[in-house]
């Protein structure tokens, strides 16, 4: 039912095969009627010139369905293929559009294993699963009238056939459905399980832990493997079923047909055409079973994919959202909570930040510094109180214009897989190469970047495998000195890089400094020295704002914090 919206724009095409699979199903059908024409007619008159012609017409009605399977072939596939490439492009688009709260509780295997696998299953599903239902609902239709036509007692014995095909279906796809669904739910985790353990390779052969993720993963695997094995043996009782099925039919059919034929209400070519008939059955009942299967895996897939179209959390754009240009007067917190679950992260902030002011923001670990940057990025949405630019909340301009006006720069940068130029390119795509390389020379990253063969065009792995700590952090940097930004929000690096580079990175931040307001997480006493304000928090409150000088003066806990935490000589 979900699916019917991704349908609507193939509706035309859809009619067509389902008429092309009206005929297919009709044609199928048509052998028994011409077998039961030469026994009837043609062999008791003792023409057998008809038999010739007979057979020809089997052959002609056999190649017309060939040739008209294929047409609807092809066209299912396309409609199929179609119809997933929506689904994946808009699953896509919209997890990209969700806050960071639905990050924070999802796995990203698991969405992965949701956009490319589940959206497979559906495609199998549509291009496949659905078309053989119809063509054998219609098939099943067909021989009922034709029955009906014949002898109206025929048709109704068969309609006496259908209740223990369908009561066999119930009970298997009953039993057999949750078991497709734990099927999807491990494999999720297993891959979710692998992805994570890629992505930390690093971490994980540092400390040896590779024997611990291995067992992980064949614990998740064996579930895998389990359920996958549970469901193959309800799956196995289909074949044997379908089979016994078709006999007790058979039987049925023969032992009433023949005694109807004996009474002579029905002839012996239509009681040998009714067993053909019967024995067409033993196709659709087999697949029965396979397409159960495939409706559960299926019904697994669209819930899982579904779940992730309906989910809410995200944080768009009011209608008419405003452009955020530059800040004319002052970013305002006021009396801001935030609580990512039920503990209170932050409590109560009030703060005025005025343009081109520098700030620096310390205090212990976790006490919500890099929460508090965040909701000025808008990747949260404050739990109480209002963030105000210029006097107008945060959430009436576009996420966009916001986010594409301040600059972030982490302290653990994500690189992509990709040229330097493209990184460098991320956030200002239009940028021209001067631009792009005026910006890395800012960053003092352009000599090394011309001593590479390839230059700008060279490739830098996944996450930026091939560069240094201090050549990543460049270039991180680049991108964003290249984007211009209104605000600079600063995660400080703390990373243990040589002293040398250490100062380069630091002089290309003065660089991006200069001129802006700047929101720096600081670890460094020249940094909370050279701000205009320094911020104070602990355990989510703001204990103290002012200079660095007036806090020491005034502040036990900050003079006592600096004094224990903060990187270079005290002053
Ligand atoms: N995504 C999240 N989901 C739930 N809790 C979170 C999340 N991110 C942070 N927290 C919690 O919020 C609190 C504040 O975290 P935050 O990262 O803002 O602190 P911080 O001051 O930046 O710490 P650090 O200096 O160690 O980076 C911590 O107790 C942390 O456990």
């Amino acid at each position: 039912m979900k699916l019917l919206p991704f349908l609507k724009p193939y509706r035309w095409p859809l009619m067509i095969i389902f008429f092309l699979l009206m005929i297919i199903s009709f044609l199928t059908t048509v052998p028994p009627w011409i077998m039961q024409y030469a026994i009837d007619e043609v062999l008791p008159s003792g023409n057998a010139n008809w038999l010739p012609w007979l057979a020809f017409g089997i052959l002609l009605v056999s190649l017309t369905e060939g040739i008209l399977s294929f047409i609807q072939q092809v066209f299912s596939e396309y409609i199929g293929q179609k119809i997933i490439y929506s689904i994946r492009n808009q699953v896509f688009h919209h997890i990209n559009q969700l806050s960071f709260s639905f990050y924070d509780k999802t796995r990203t295997g698991d969405l992965m294993s949701r956009i490319v696998s589940d959206a497979d299953t559906l495609n199998r599903f549509i291009s496949f699963g659905l078309l053989k239902v119809f063509t054998n609902a219609l098939i099943l239709i067909w021989i009922f009238i034709t029955l009906l036509y014949w002898n109206y007692l025929m048709g109704i014995l068969f309609l006496f056939l259908i209740p223990p095909m369908t009561h066999a279906m119930f009970v298997y796809a009953r039993r057999v459905r949750p078991a497709f669904q734990k099927i999807r739910k491990h494999t999720g985790i297993l891959s979710s399980q692998a992805q994570e353990n890629l992505s930390g390779i690093e971490v994980i052969k540092s400390f040896g832990n590779e024997g611990y993720q291995h067992s992980q993963f064949t614990e998740e695997n064996e579930k895998v493997l389990n359920h996958t094995l549970a469901a193959n043996k309800i799956s196995a009782f289909w074949m044997p079923y379908a089979e016994t099925l078709i006999g007790f039919f058979t039987g049925i059919v023969l032992l009433m047909g023949g005694w109807l034929a004996s009474m002579g209400q029905i002839s012996t070519g239509t009681l040998v055409a009714f067993l053909a008939y019967i024995n067409m059955l033993r196709r659709p009942i087999r697949q029965t079973g396979f397409l159960l299967n495939l409706f559960s895996q299926s019904d697994a897939a669209a819930s899982r994919i579904f779940d992730l179209l309906n989910q809410k959390d995200s944080l768009t754009d009011i209608p008419n959202a405003r452009n955020f240009k530059t800040i004319q007067q002052s970013i305002v917190l006021n009396h801001i909570s935030f609580a990512y679950k039920d503990q209170l992260v932050l409590s109560d902030i009030n703060l005025q930040i005025f343009p081109g002011e520098s700030i620096a923001l310390i205090g212990p670990s976790g006490a919500g510094k890099t929460t508090l940057v965040h909701l000025l990025m808008r990747f949260y949405q404050p739990t109480k109180g209002t963030l105000f630019i210029d006097d107008i909340p945060i959430s009436h301009y576009s996420l966009s214009s916001l986010r594409t006006k301040i600059g972030f720069v982490m302290q653990d940068p994500f690189l992509f897989n990709g040229s330097i130029e493209d990184n460098l390119r991320l956030g200002s795509p239009t940028a021209t190469f001067q631009e792009v390389q005026q910006a890395a020379k800012e960053a003092q990253l352009d000599s090394f970047i011309q001593s590479l063969p390839s230059g700008y065009k060279s490739q830098i792995g996944e996450r930026g495998v091939f560069l240094s700590g201090g050549q990543a952090q460049r270039l991180a940097l680049a991108r964003v000195l290249l984007k211009k930004p209104e605000v600079l929000i600063l995660d400080e690096p703390t990373s243990n890089i040589d002293s040398i580079t250490d100062s380069a990175i630091m002089d290309t931040i003065a660089v991006l400094m200069q001129d802006r307001t700047t929101i720096t997480i600081a670890h460094r006493l020249s940094t909370i020295q050279n701000a205009t304000r320094v911020l104070y928090l602990q355990k989510g409150h703001l204990l103290a704002s002012g200079t660095h000088q007036e806090l020491m003066k005034n502040s036990d806990d900050y003079r006592k914090f600096v004094s224990l935490n903060m990187k270079g000589t005290s002053s």
